[in-house]
């Protein structure tokens, strides 16, 4: 018979949540408060071709953008737009047709634990317990079992999953299951994370406490984040700069200057709402103004 793993209660949640969120820094207060553990990452004249019923088509074009050591960058754009095409060369699953990608200068070649990936269906094993999935890649990298246990255990902490650190997926939530997702990545170290609509299946409330808990853990860890999202609120939420993109191309480059904690009333300042509404416009959407 298995057991249900206990379930944070309400009041314990927004505690831990007013805790993060009073945290939260820009990247320039990030990068100015300590060393960044994050790397560079550049994107140079980077294209994706794919043939679609005999026919060629870009799904990358010329992309060309550098982001910053301990930047949050997020990619906005439509379906089909390219961000997944993107992000998956950025893991070096997928090779570009023409130009490169690099990591603080080295050309990505190939997946590496220097790149953490949490995508939207979930990147858990269900045959693994909870705390052997975060071990994991530690393992496979020769890390002597007394210390991955001291760091999966560290990060299942930092993302409140201590109490069930030995049960099955099978037994914890979809909210739950993103935060074993992300306590898995940030367990290796990466120096750049890949998130890749990582919070498009859950609910609501839910979306915005795993923000959270991702904006905590970048701001203490100073690791580079690339995020792509649907979501112009999300990106809003998360980002010091979001790049948006259709058809393939960059169309906008961004920055995001407001103050953070980022509670919801911050993106109906005046700033906000016109950076929603000139991304709306650049997505083809209409916006209330007008615009
Ligand atoms: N392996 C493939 N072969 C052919 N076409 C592909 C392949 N992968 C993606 N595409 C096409 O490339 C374009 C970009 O796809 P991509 O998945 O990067 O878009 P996306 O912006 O991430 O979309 P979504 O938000 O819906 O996930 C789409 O037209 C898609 O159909």
């Amino acid at each position: 018979m298995t057991s249900r793993a206990r379930q944070p209660q309400a009041s314990e949640e927004r505690n831990e949540m007013t805790a993060v969120t009073e945290n939260h820094k820009t990247t320039e207060q990030v990068e100015n408060s300590g060393p960044v553990h994050g790397a560079e990452l550049v994107a140079t004249n980077v294209n994706k071709v794919y043939s679609r019923a005999g026919q060629k088509f870009h799904a990358v074009e010329d992309v060309s953008v550098t982001i910053k050591p301990g930047e949050f960058v997020c990619i906005v754009g439509p379906s089909g737009c390219g961000k997944s095409t993107m992000m998956n060369m950025a893991t070096g699953l997928l090779e570009p047709t023409d130009g490169e990608l690099a990591l603080d200068g080295e050309p990505i070649r190939g997946p590496s634990p220097d790149r953490g990936l949490v995508f939207q269906k979930d990147s858990v094993f269900p045959w693994m317990k909870v705390i052997d999935n975060v071990t994991y890649g530690l393992k496979c990298r020769g890390v002597p079992k007394e210390e991955r246990m001291s760091i999966a255990r560290k990060f299942l902490a930092e993302v409140n999953l201590t109490h069930v650190e030995k049960s099955w997926p099978k037994e914890l939530s979809g909210g739950m299951l993103k935060r074993v997702a992300i306590a898995t990545a940030f367990s290796n170290a990466p120096k750049l994370l890949l998130m890749d609509e990582p919070f498009a299946s859950v609910d609501y409330v839910t979306r915005l406490q795993l923000q959270k808990t991702v904006l905590d853990l970048w701001a203490e860890h100073r690791l580079t984040v690339m995020f792509v999202t649907h979501d112009v609120d999300e990106a809003l939420t998360l980002a010091d700069r979001i790049i948006v993109m259709t058809n393939g191309r960059v169309v906008d480059d961004r920055r995001v200057a407001a103050e953070r904690p980022r509670r919801l009333e911050a993106l109906s300042t005046p700033t906000m709402l016109e950076h929603k509404a000139s991304m709306l416009q650049h997505l083809g959407l209409p916006t209330e103004g007008g615009a």
